[in-house]
């Protein structure tokens, strides 16, 4: 079954995905939204796209489209991010990469290189790409992006922010093979309704059957300024009566809007 992802080739995102793309087929697309969109059609079995990370926080972008489009979340993949900075040599005046990785650099590139231009491009591999082509260009991306092709020299080592620095991805299917089964689940819930005490309303239905709540984000929904909808995750699978039940609550709570299962899934730690 062919896998969709972030390209080009040598992305992290791309480096997840060999970790549970069955046949090893892996096609690329230059965003997130173009990945859910290719697996909600059923164009392909699995997609994977980044969530969160440990410095920078939500991947804005995945969480607006698993909210608008109908696929389910199968696994979760944690990985950790150690990023280098890869140029043709020291003379480079921009930096090209995704606008998460510049992130997760912030301090090293303020601290080593204040005067570069930061450029946000499609991924980090889009960015390493960009500095093959032009001397002027340096970018950030997994160290071993530099052996491809024209080898780049690899100008520092481990310059995110943090060395903890870890991503969470997602692997999505089609909404039919959405699972009940798995240590950890994802909604997504839409209130529809503004009033004192919605939140902590929206939390009880957790709290009461003892689940532990992983993540509670809210992005906007869109339709009107200081209207949410949350994305929330915890550990307990869709087949526990609890979940449920909880589920039930919280579809009561939010009758004016909606509630998304996003499906069950087990957690995969990848260490290159
Ligand atoms: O650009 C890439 O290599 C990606 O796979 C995207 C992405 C992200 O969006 O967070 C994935 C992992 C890292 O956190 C940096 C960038």
């Amino acid at each position: 079954m062919a896998a969709v992802t972030l390209g080009p080739e040598g992305t992290y995102s791309h480096r997840a995905t060999t970790a549970v793309a069955d046949d090893g087929e892996i096609d690329f697309r230059q965003s997130v939204t173009a990945i859910v969109d290719a697996v909600a059609s059923g164009e392909y079995g699995r997609g994977v796209i980044p969530i969160e990370n440990s410095i920078e926080g939500s991947v804005t972008e995945s969480l607006d489209a698993l909210a608008e489009y109908d696929v389910a979340v199968v696994r979760e993949i944690v990985t950790p991010i150690r990023h280098a900075l890869l140029a043709q040599g020291p003379e480079f005046d921009t930096v090209a990469s995704h606008s998460q990785a510049l992130a997760q650099c912030r301090s090293y590139l303020e601290r080593e290189y204040p005067d570069a231009t930061l450029e946000a491009v499609a991924s980090t591999a889009q960015g390493v790409e960009f500095a093959r082509d032009d001397p002027s260009v340096a970018g950030i991306g997994h160290p071993a992006n530099a052996e491809d092709g024209v080898d780049l020299e690899v100008l520092a080592e481990d310059i995110q922010d943090q060395d903890s620095n870890a991503t969470r991805f997602f692997a999505i299917a089609p909404a039919a093979e959405r699972s009940t089964g798995g240590g950890k689940t994802s909604l997504v819930v839409y209130p529809n309704a503004n009033y004192p005490g919605l939140l902590l309303e929206l939390l009880e239905p957790f709290a009461e059957r003892d689940i532990n709540l992983t993540r509670v984000e809210s992005r906007p929904s869109g339709q009107r300024l200081g209207d949410y909808v949350f994305h929330v995750d915890f550990e307990a699978g869709l087949y526990e009566s609890r979940t449920g039940a909880a589920i039930d609550d919280l579809e009561e709570l939010a009758e004016k809007g909606w509630v998304k299962r996003l499906g069950s899934y087990d957690t995969e730690h990848v260490v290159e």
